[in-house]
This record gives structure tokens, sequence and C-alpha cells, in this order.
């Protein structure tokens, strides 16, 4: 079976933030992942996590903002990321870096950097270039730190105008990366991967266990997600089979992890029977 993490920003959220690893140990999770830590200073996660004993897998660097006050209060006001948005490349790199403070401090390993929105009238191929240019200047940030940024192809019913959609746009981006001179680390190891949210391919795609077939062998995957589709709910229901896709993740060899990124239909607790039966 994959290994799980529980995702702490949409599970467990009838407890308080920083009681939600705890609440995952004691489930059972091996791993948890957290869009945004911001509200919360390091030293208080620092004691959370120590005490769940549980790793961060990933979080997400701020939608916006270059303070923790200011990322703690994007998201509610309607930011879906600045990376991809030309003027803001100031704030861009001022909450990269305070992604990293987090991500070091708390020993996460992979960073998600959300693009943004569309501006109206705007095209993909407009901004497609401060798009490069950001991920570029941050990966190479990222050299010699252990860390990974990754890119997350994401719905447009869930999130309208969202610049990246699809998974072979977010493997062209990394193919213009590396085009554009980016080399991996050393070791081999690549310094942005494709976060690839099931739910989110299902939505804008299908055809879900090509897509595994074709990308999972790669090397160019750093995080799978997993929700129900349509309605975002526990992976047991709904328009994908999630223990055959659990095999044939086990089958193509996958040993990263599978984040548990949806919304308890009845409660966290009441709804992990999908977890249980996984094993
Ligand atoms: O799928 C999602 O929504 C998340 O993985 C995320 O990071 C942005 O909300
Ligand atoms: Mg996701």
């Amino acid at each position: 079976m994959p290994r799980f993490a529980a995702n702490l920003s949409m599970l467990y959220t009838e407890w308080p933030l920083l009681q939600r690893p705890q609440a995952a140990a004691e489930d059972g999770f091996e791993g948890l992942e957290i869009q945004f830590p911001y509200t919360e200073p390091v030293a208080a996660w620092q004691d959370a996590l120590a005490a769940a004993g549980r790793p961060l897998v990933l979080m997400n660097a701020p939608v916006a903002g270059r303070t923790p006050a200011e990322a703690a209060a994007a998201w509610t006001a309607g930011e879906r990321g600045v990376a991809a948005l030309p003027g803001r490349e100031d704030e861009f790199r001022a909450g990269f870096d305070l992604a990293c403070q987090y991500a070091l401090a708390l020993g996460v390993p992979r960073l998600h950097v959300l693009a943004g929105c569309l501006p109206p009238g705007a095209q993909r191929s407009e901004l497609q270039p401060t798009y490069l240019a950001n991920l570029r200047w941050a990966a190479e940030r990222l050299r010699g730190s252990g860390l990974t940024l990754l890119i997350e192809p994401i719905n447009l019913r869930d999130m309208p105008g969202y610049f990246l959609n699809r998974q072979d746009h977010g493997h062209e981006i990394l193919d213009l990366l590396e085009a554009g001179g980016l080399q991996p680390e050393a070791d081999g190891r690549r310094l942005v991967q494709v976060q690839m949210d099931l739910y989110h391919a299902q939505v804008v795609e299908g055809d879900i266990s090509r897509k595994l077939e074709r990308w999972l062998g790669s090397g160019r995957v750093g995080h799978l997600q997993i929700a129900a589709v349509p309605d975002r709910g526990e992976p047991d229901a709904g328009e994908l089979h999630h223990p055959h896709l659990f095999r044939l993740i086990d089958a193509l060899g996958w040993t990263g992890w599978v984040g548990a990124e949806y919304r308890p239909r009845a409660g966290t607790r009441a709804g992990l029977g999908w977890r249980h039966a996984a094993g």
C-alpha cells in the first residue's frame, strides 16, 4: 500500500491546527502535509510535530504576502499564487524565502509554489515567461538545501482562471526549465517536480491509470494527492476506484507519498474507512 500523508488543512479541521498532527498520528497516518502553516510560528510547529512523531512532507509557499501575517491572510483574501503574475516578482521572492525558513526549520522536503490566476484578458502565453523566471530563481535558491520545488496542475472548476491545469503543461514547464539551463543537483535529484493531484487530473483530463503509467516513471513527479471526484470527499466513492489506483501506484514502484487531500463528508474520523481498508 502507498504511504499516506494527512492534509492538515482539509482533514482534522475539528481540531485546532496545532493538535491536528497528533490526531492524524493516532489514526495511523505515517506523514502529514499542510497548505499554509503561516498562522502559527515555527517553534509551535516544531513542538506539535515532535509530539506527534510524524514528518511534515509537503507545504505550500505563501500564495501572496511577504510576512507570516500577510501569508496567513492571503488565501482567504482570494489570492491563488503569484509565481506567474508579472509585476509581483519581489513579493514572490519574499514569500518564497519565508516558505524556505519554515520548511528548513520543520524538515519539510517539498514546497508547492502556486502559479496564480490569469488577470482579466491575459493569455497564458503572456504569463509563462514570468512563471519560468520565478521558478528558475526559486529552484536555484533551493540548490544544496535538500528541498524540492513542486508545481501542481489545478482544475478550473475549483480555481477559475488558474494558470496551470494539465499534467502535460506541468511537464512542459519542466522541459523548458531544463532547456533554459536548469541543472539537477550533483546527485541527479531534480530541483523542480510536478505535484500530481489525481482529483484535479480526473476533473481536467481523466484516463488516470494511463496518466499514472505515463508520468510516474518519468522521475518528474514529486508527490501524489487523492480525493473523490466530483465531490472532493473521501476516496471511497465517485468516478475514481481508489483500490485499483493504489494497486497501480504500488505496481508502478512509487515510493513517494500520497496526500489525503479531501473534505471529509461527515467528520474526519467517521470517514477513514477507506484508510483502514487500504491497510
Ligand atoms: O489541490 C489543492 O488544492 C492543493 O494541493 C493546493 O496546494 C492548493 O490549494
Ligand atoms: Mg492538491
